[in-house]
């Protein structure tokens, strides 16, 4: 078995609860427009595709003109951009959980579709940023989650093959980019997946991050990493 070398990680709904953010952000936009507010679980049912996405989904959830869909875009971002990490928090047993993989002398990587600056606000704002020696944004690159480039990327980075990697998400289009590049993928149950869990077809489920350390001491080149 490869010898594990570098754990990437999804962001939102994998490692922050960013969802009251978006949503305060969300509705402040939806107001401009004269439409009805969006409830967090509506939020959190939109949240993963990048911002374009969300905003799409927003509008036609709300009745709004898609043909303001990319004023609409630049309005939201430079709202969210400034008030990304007043609400957003790490979920349970992240921080540990990053001090323990890096002590173990792995590399970590971020591997999200949200826009580059409104993430490392974010990570920069919980005490997290440093744990990360690549952080690929929505905006990185031309390509998002499903696609595998951002994955590939990361990885070029840091150095590490697609087989010496796993990948920690919460969505399907987590697993389909860490299929698609080659890389091996856990989920965690507790993020904002648009699919049955079951549906997912992850290697292993995660119902709290600290579940992932000693997962992987079970299942991935156990000997390997404790060595
Ligand atoms: O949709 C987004 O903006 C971010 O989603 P992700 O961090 O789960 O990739
Ligand atoms: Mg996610």
């Amino acid at each position: 078995m490869t010898q594990l070398e570098a754990v990437i990680f999804d962001l939102d709904g994998t490692l922050v609860d960013s969802a009251r953010d978006l949503q305060n952000a969300m509705n402040a936009l939806l107001a401009g427009e004269g439409l009805r507010s969006v409830s967090l679980e509506e939020v959190k049912s939109m949240i993963g595709d990048g911002v374009a996405k969300l905003v799409e989904r927003a509008l036609a959830a709300t009745g709004g003109d898609p043909a303001r869909l990319p004023a609409l875009v630049d309005h939201f971002l430079a709202i969210y951009d400034t008030n990304a990490a007043n609400h957003t928090e790490a979920y349970p047993g992240v921080l540990d959980t990053l001090e323990s993989l890096r002590r173990l002398g792995l590399q970590l990587a971020v591997v999200t579709n949200k826009p580059c600056s409104a993430t490392t606000e974010i990570l920069r704002a919980l005490g997290l940023r440093a744990f990360f020696s690549a952080v690929i944004g929505g905006d990185t690159l031309p390509e998002r989650k499903p696609h595998p480039a951002p994955i590939l990327m990361a990885l070029d980075r840091l150095g590490v093959s697609p087989g010496a990697a796993l990948m920690v998400g919460d969505n399907y289009h987590d697993v389909q980019a860490a299929r698609a590049a080659g890389v091996r993928v856990f989920a965690v149950t507790y993020g904002y997946n648009h699919k049955p869990l079951t549906e997912l077809a992850a290697d292993q489920l995660l119902d709290t991050m600290s579940d992932l350390v000693p997962s992987i001491g079970i299942g991935i080149a156990a000997e390997d990493l404790l060595r």
